[in-house]
């Protein structure tokens, strides 16, 4: 089985590139600019052609939530136009598609987890793009799987978990939004269920829709950064003390969710997958941080 992922550096390809290499009967290629651009429509149905997917997992897109409200016209072309060529280029081909959505879909005002059936309604840029992005990817691939995740961490790329090492190693004191819920998710873990759910897809046995699939246990911006931070201390990496602040607090651009959890429930009866719990994936992206090669890479 022969997955092409677009985004080669993102951390959801380099991941699946990863696990790729260490799972029997699977390959995993990754394809990024300047062969695919997805600011170019042009370019995408011949480099996925070119690659010979059996599935395409597509994982490339505008990630820069803030940066988003200057940009929407790059950030809708790529997150949705640009999603849409992929899955149009899968289809042609005659292959299913696994598309990469977010928590940010949801305004965050309900009470509880978030399941697939629930109202969208996004209060950024980015998260409009990649709602008009999942809508785009249905409409052009009868056969699509569309995970929505969340909060992605990784030994990969940019994250939160390297962001708050990083200050850690020059700061005492980090303040944090207090007043922000979701769902930590490793990407090291959504590439293994990826893995998953692709063997069922090539096998015909998935249903199409769209799917939750985040960490396993809720969080806030400042728990999470807490025990990103104990995990460093422990393992004589960087650490600072942490303060709860509010999201009036802390302004940014664009506005997030107060509560964007996810219920994964769909996904593990579907696929009979279910994440680790968050705080044990963190302490596994943590620790590779802080082990050799990749320490580099967070204090370059
Ligand atoms: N990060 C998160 O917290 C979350 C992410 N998601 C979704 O999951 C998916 C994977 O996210 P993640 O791996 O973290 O993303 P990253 O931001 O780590 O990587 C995104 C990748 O997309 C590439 N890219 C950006 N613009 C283009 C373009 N015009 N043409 C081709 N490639 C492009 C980037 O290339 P380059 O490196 O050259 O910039 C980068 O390799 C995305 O769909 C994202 O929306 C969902 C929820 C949470
Ligand atoms: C760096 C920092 C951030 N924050 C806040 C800002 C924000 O509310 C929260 C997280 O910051 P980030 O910049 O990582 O957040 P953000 O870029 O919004 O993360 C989102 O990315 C996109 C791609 C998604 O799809 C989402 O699921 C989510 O992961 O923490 C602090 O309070 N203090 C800090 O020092
Ligand atoms: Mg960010």
């Amino acid at each position: 089985m022969r997955l092409v992922v677009t985004g080669r550096d993102g951390q959801v390809a380099a991941s699946l590139l990863e696990a790729g290499q260490a799972a029997a009967g699977v390959e995993v290629i990754a394809i990024g600019r300047p062969q695919l651009d997805l600011a170019r429509p042009d370019t995408v149905i011949e480099a996925i052609a070119a690659a010979k997917p059996d599935i395409v997992v597509s994982a490339a897109a505008y990630t820069a939530v803030d940066q988003a409200e200057d940009e929407p016209d790059l950030a809708f072309a790529v997150n949705a136009v640009g999603a849409g060529k992929v899955a149009q280029a899968a289809a042609e081909l005659g292959v299913p598609i696994i598309h990469l959505s977010t928590d940010y879909v949801f305004d965050g005002t309900a009470p509880g987890a978030y399941v697939e059936t629930d109202a969208t309604a996004p209060r950024s840029v980015y998260g409009a793009s990649k709602l008009a992005g999942e809508q785009a990817v249905a409409s052009a691939n009868p056969r699509h799987l569309i995970l929505r995740t969340a909060w992605v961490y990784s030994p990969f790329g940019k994250n939160f978990v390297k962001t708050m090492l990083r200050l850690a190693a020059d700061r005492d004191e980090i303040a944090v939004v207090a007043d922000q819920w979701g769902n930590p998710t490793s990407a090291l873990d959504i590439a293994d269920a990826i893995l998953h759910a692709a063997a069922q897809l090539h096998e015909g046995a998935a249903t199409s829709g769209i799917y939750h699939l985040a960490g396993t246990g809720e969080a806030n911006w400042s728990g999470f950064a807490r025990h990103i931070l104990d995990t460093s201390r422990v393992l004589g990496g960087p650490w600072a003390r942490v303060r709860d602040i509010a999201t009036m607090d802390y302004p940014t651009k664009a506005r997030r969710p107060a509560n964007s959890r996810l219920s994964s429930a769909k996904f593990t009866d579907v696929f009979g997958w279910r994440a680790p719990d968050w705080r044990q994936s963190t302490e596994a992206v943590v620790h590779r941080l802080l082990d050799g090669e990749t320490k580099q890479a967070l204090t370059a």
